[in-house]
């Protein structure tokens, strides 16, 4: 199927978020869309699902006009779209999921389980995905539940599939298996539309690129440019991919982690009895593969969850004990790994959104009454300071881009004056020119003195940012080493493997080839 967007314009308010924009999306391919955070791609691609309505521009498909009117029209036209945060429910099994809104029903409307069952080992078997039709979604892994979301597109006949930003949570090993699957859905004919802001599976799949920038095409990228091309294409300027810093200086501060360890209600030991330091004007970066116990961990720093044993010390007194709003208070900068759950209120404006801890103190509120301006004031400071793309500081931060919501986030736990930052997956969503704001912004955290702790599962950040490495698995510090350990033996180190065994592992690899 060829499908054309023609002359695509959407406007929210005074903003155009689409400006006049042309894609052609050829059969069989994939074609990338690059943009830097609050570009329009999102919007646009709302607008080909059916759930906007263009204010301007025609759909195409095979060379006729088509007008979505809902995302049951689009699915109709053969168009899936796999969403950045998937739409599955967690006590539905993989077959439940896929006939969910679709059920092929007997007479008196029971669900032909058996029917869902069938289509899907279908299709897995056709794609070659592994799954299990009777799995509950809620054990399985986010992959998993990816490849769910993926076979429910294709069970509607999908013959193009929109991908938005699909590898934001998954591991490199995840990543890989959906690069190979989207490989294959290419080679059988379906088309896919990518938006992601990691260059190197732009070029590792892309058969072409089209460049957004402020909601207007500003032309096309060669897969074949290097990521420092891709990137500067997309934001209009020269970028460094690199993290630039000075030898760390350390100082006497430093926040102690002693015995630490966290259960869950079922007993199930998340984090198990670790101790380290991170002394005040280092980057302590903790690697490791998603849900091995670093949410948790930081969980702990913030107070959410109260530890079974051991305890947290900040520059000598106990943080652990403390309640929430008192270690934020007592200068804990705090940037969650979720930032729609944990980080933000949907609802609230983006002003208030920068007071969320304060709103009730000085110079915010006087007595009762918040004071406006102030607030209005010092949204527009960070604003400009964080670079945050917004049309109005009082509009609902719901309405900015993912990439902007993350900035606003990282705005305001900065902003504040700061003893111990805490950042999970600074740039999760983020284009690679904020990424290098944001990296900028750590260091220069930890250069004014401060320990600093960055959990990120981005091998690239870590190795990048950190003065040590401490790589989490099954709840336990393998080890923490420097930023120059070969990455082999880090890969290693993720899998459990102790340093010793994966430096030995890793040079009997090297000399092997
Ligand atoms: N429902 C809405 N109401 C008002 N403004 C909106 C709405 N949805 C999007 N916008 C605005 O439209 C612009 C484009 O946003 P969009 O989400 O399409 O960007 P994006 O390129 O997908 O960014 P990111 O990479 O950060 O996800 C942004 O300025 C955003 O704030």
């Amino acid at each position: 199927m060829k499908l054309e967007l023609r002359g695509i314009t959407k406007v929210f308010g005074p903003l155009v978020a689409n400006d006049h924009i042309d894609v052609v999306v050829e059969p069989g391919t994939i074609h990338a869309l690059l943009g830097e955070n609050g570009a329009g791609k999102s919007t646009l691609m709302n607008v080909l699902y059916g759930l906007y309505q263009p204010d301007g521009g025609d759909i195409l498909i095979d060379d006729k006009k088509v007008k979505f009117n809902g995302p049951g029209d689009a699915v109709a036209a053969g168009i899936g779209m796999v969403h950045q945060h998937f739409m599955l429910v967690p006590v539905f099994t993989v077959a439940e999921s896929v006939a969910l809104g679709y059920e092929p029903t007997a007479t008196g409307g029971v669900l032909k389980l058996e029917e869902a069952r069938k289509r899907v080992r279908e299709l897995a078997d056709r794609f070659g995905f592994d799954i299990d039709p009777d799995a509950l979604i809620e054990d399985l892994p986010v992959g998993a539940q990816q490849r769910v979301e993926i076979i429910k597109a294709l069970s509607r006949d999908a013959s193009v599939l929109i991908l938005d930003e699909p590898t934001a949570v998954l591991t490199p090993q995840e990543t890989d298996e959906l690069l190979a699957i989207m490989k294959q859905l290419r080679d059988q004919g379906t088309s896919i539309i990518l938006i992601t802001h990691k260059l190197r599976e732009v070029k590792a799949v892309a058969d072409e690129i089209t460049v957004i920038r402020r909601g207007k095409v500003v032309g096309k990228a060669e897969p074949t440019s290097t990521e420092k091309e891709l990137a500067s294409a997309m934001v209009g300027r020269p970028v460094d991919l690199s993290v630039t810093k000075n030898p760390p200086k350390l100082n006497d501060s430093s926040v102690v982690f002693d015995n630490l360890t966290v259960a869950a209600d079922t007993g199930q030991v998340l984090v198990d009895g670790v101790s380290f330091e991170v002394k005040g004007g280092e980057v302590l970066c903790i690697a490791g593969v998603q849900g091995n116990g670093q949410t948790e961990l930081t969980e702990a720093i913030l107070g959410s969850v109260e530890p079974t044993a051991g305890s947290i010390s900040l520059n000598g007194s106990p943080l652990t004990g403390k309640g929430i709003k008192e270690r934020l208070h007592g200068g804990l900068g705090f940037v969650p790994e979720d930032r729609s759950l944990d980080g933000m209120i949907a609802s609230f404006t983006i002003a208030e959104n920068f007071i969320l801890d304060q709103y009730d103190e000085e110079p915010f509120a006087k007595g009762i009454s918040m004071r406006v301006k102030t607030i209005a004031e010092h949204a527009e400071k960070l604003r400009e300071e964080f670079d945050v793309r917004v049309t109005s500081v009082h509009d609902p931060i719901s309405t900015l881009s993912g990439g902007n919501q993350q900035k606003a986030i990282l705005a305001r736990e900065m902003s504040k004056k700061l003893e111990l930052l805490v950042v999970s997956q600074p740039t999760r969503g983020l284009d690679v020119g904020s990424i290098e704001f944001v990296h900028s912004r750590i260091i220069a955290e930890r250069d004014s003195g401060i320990p600093v702790i960055v959990v990120s599962t981005e091998l690239d950040e870590v190795v990048g940012l950190a003065d040590r490495i401490a790589v989490m698995y099954h709840g336990r510090i393998v080890g923490i080493v420097d930023p120059d350990t070969p990455r082999s033996v880090l890969g290693l180190m993720m899998a459990g493997v102790p340093l010793e065994e994966a430096l030995s592992k890793a040079s009997q690899k090297e000399v092997a080839k």
